[in-house]
């Protein structure tokens, strides 16, 4: 058997956070697994190093559910972003070192492509309509087949999704949360017009969606999505804070644009109710939040009998090993939808050189056995953590509301 004999938590900063797992056998192969949860970094870091690790020594290294299930049910306190991305780094290594010592590209091991290719949405951003179209198009010619817009909101400071860069959008930005303004009012005149704006200048044949982060109630967004409804968006994300599952029902009710929401779920049972109710058309829950690889397929199992197709979560803050693990799996899913694709940072890149690629608005995890991702952990050593928060929201009058 691959006895595990070592394991050790690499943190580092190439421009942002990164925490990542990374498992060594006795034959002196290795696995590595993303832990990234922005903003609250070192929780899983020590989690990994002071709770995790100590188990998983003298373990067999190819009896991944096993060690899963040991790690959910043995902590006895189960489920919670801490837990689950601890859950996840080791999953992800695990099949990292399944696939090495197989010789086969992880999909293979998950039964094998479905597609040929990975279809991926980018984040087009702006302060303004134009400016927002307008980057758009620059995707468009880049060969993009799905668009995210997100635009600034006239009155409005600042908002979530529109940056400095155009190329590189990163939230976590600040050693203390930064503060930002929010009129749901001004929000819900500007949407419809950027999407209006969108059909005329893009044409029809490309997929426009568009995050809400959060930020209505349901009603506002079934009133969103009745109003986005001419321009046939592809997805309204994260509608409404999902913690009250049936929430979703009431948007429904008022609308037929399809619904995404489950980033920041971190287990099946957050989705339970949405998939078996069909309040939702996909599910974005991704590897390193959602329980690695392992829990991943047990939810888009789930959803794929009510006809609910994969979104995954694809920002920047999900390192490049959880953007390989993500492709492997969207390749090789039976009811994939699209995966979200943030461009990392050259910096970002160069610590983490991987065998995944992008052409054309597709992408393929590549033919390297495992996840086809390395970290140089002497470049990695170069970038220390650097605490950044995510920014916080509040109302016109104060009040604290939803980021
Ligand atoms: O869909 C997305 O990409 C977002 O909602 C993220 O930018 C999210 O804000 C960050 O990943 C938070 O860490
Ligand atoms: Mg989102």
């Amino acid at each position: 058997m691959p006895k595990i004999i070592d394991a050790k938590v690499i943190v580092t900063s190439p421009g942002r956070n990164f925490v990542t797992l990374k498992i060594e056998t006795e034959d002196g192969v290795y696995g590595l697994g993303d832990a990234t949860l922005n903003g609250r970094e070192l929780s899983v870091a020590s989690y990994l190093t002071d709770h995790v690790i100590p188990l998983l020594i003298g373990r067999d290294a190819h009896r991944i559910e096993d060690i899963w299930q040991y790690l959910y049910k043995g902590a006895y306190w189960r489920r919670g972003p801490v837990t689950m991305s601890a859950i996840a780094a080791v999953d992800t290594a695990l099949w990292d070192i399944k696939g090495k010592l197989a010789g086969l590209p992880l999909y293979q091991l998950l039964g094998g492509a479905s597609r040929d290719g990975v279809m991926v949405y980018g984040h087009a951003n702006g302060v303004s309509i134009d400016e927002t179209v307008e980057v758009a198009r620059d995707y468009q010619r880049q060969g993009y087949k799905a668009i995210r817009l997100q635009c600034g909101v006239p009155g409005l400071p600042s908002t979530y999704g529109v940056s400095k860069d155009k190329m590189f959008y990163e939230p976590a930005d600040a050693d203390l949360p930064t503060e930002n303004l929010w009129s749901t009012e001004k929000y819900l005149r500007v949407v419809p017009e950027l999407f209006k704006a969108a059909r005329e200048a893009l044409g029809w044949d490309v997929h426009l969606l568009h995050d809400i982060h959060h930020r209505l109630t349901p009603i506002e967004a079934g009133r969103l999505g009745k109003d986005l409804e001419p321009y046939r968006p592809f997805w309204l994300e994260d509608a409404t804070p999902a913690e009250n599952q049936d929430a979703f029902r009431l948007i429904r009710q008022h609308t037929t644009t399809p619904l995404a929401v489950g980033e920041i779920f971190n287990s099946i049972w957050d989705a339970k109710h949405l998939i078996e109710n069909q309040l939702i058309d996909y599910i974005r829950a991704t590897v390193v939040h959602a329980g690695g690889i392992t829990h991943l397929r047990r939810i888009a199992a789930l959803a794929d009998l009510y006809q609910i197709r994969t979104g995954c979560h694809g920002a920047t803050d999900l390192s490049p090993v959880c953007m390989a693990a993500a492709l492997h799996f969207d390749l090789s899913v039976p009811n994939f939808g699209v995966q979200e694709y943030m461009r990392h940072t050259p910096e970002t890149d160069a610590v983490f050189p991987h065998a995944y690629s992008f052409e054309r608005g597709m992408m393929h995890p590549g033919e390297k056995p495992g996840l086809g991702v390395e970290l140089d952990e002497v470049l990695a050593a170069q970038y220390p953590y650097k605490r950044a928060y995510l920014p916080v929201n509040r109302l016109e009058d104060g009040t604290m509301y939803n980021w």
